[in-house]
């Protein structure tokens, strides 16, 4: 895939997202692998309406985050190369949706989910799994961010909260990703109101 197929990709993915009321007020941020030795990835870029971007509104970046042709990256670009690099996936998505950030709030040692079918939809079963969404404290720092991601990174579990911030989601595409992040979102406001 190249940069501007990549930007198409993206910058429907983000309408979706902004649409679905993920990526109000510029925030939120997508990428896509576009290589692998070295790492490539697509992000969006930096402090855009995500409902509005181009197939232009992209930025590739090294596995570090640092644009590697012209324009902006998101702020996070270093966390989403992180995050590909560690976990090998195909894309990355981060949103501003709510239930994570109160499921954070409230369990800040790791979300505990069981016994819930959509489990599946996260890609583990649905009664024998107990899964545990890591927290992490928010930074500026995405060196910071990334260490704490990687610490508790389990290759089962493609999610990370960044309390009072939002949730980062990976797959090996963009649609695995959206689906696995639909699925915990259903997930994390079951728990937050049953
Ligand atoms: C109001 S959004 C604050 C920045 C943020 O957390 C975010 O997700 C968007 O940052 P970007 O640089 O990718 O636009
Ligand atoms: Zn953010």
């Amino acid at each position: 895939m190249n940069l501007l197929e990549a930007g198409v990709l993206l910058a429907a993915e983000s309408a979706r997202y902004t649409a679905m009321g993920w990526m109000r007020g510029t925030s939120g941020n997508l990428s896509v692998r576009l290589g692998d030795d070295p790492l490539r990835l697509a992000v969006t870029a930096s402090g855009l309406d995500k409902g509005e971007l181009t197939a232009s509104d992209v930025v590739e970046i090294d596995a570090f985050g640092n644009a590697m042709s012209p324009g902006v990256p998101s702020a996070e670009a270093g966390l989403h190369g992180r995050i590909a690099a560690v976990s090998g996936a195909g894309a990355v998505i981060h949103v501003h949706v709510l239930a994570p950030v109160l499921a954070g709030e409230r369990w800040p040692d790791g979300v505990v989910l069981r016994d819930l079918e959509m489990l599946k939809g996260f890609g583990r079963q649905a009664h024998d799994d107990t899964v545990t969404i890591p927290v992490v404290p928010n930074s500026q720092d995405m060196a910071v961010l990334g260490d704490a991601f990687e610490a508790g990174f389990r290759a089962d579990t493609p999610a990370l909260i960044v309390a009072r911030h939002g949730l980062y989601v990976w797959g090996a595409d963009l649609h695995q990703a959206r689906h696995r992040a639909e699925c915990l979102e259903w997930l994390l406001r079951f728990i937050l109101e049953a």
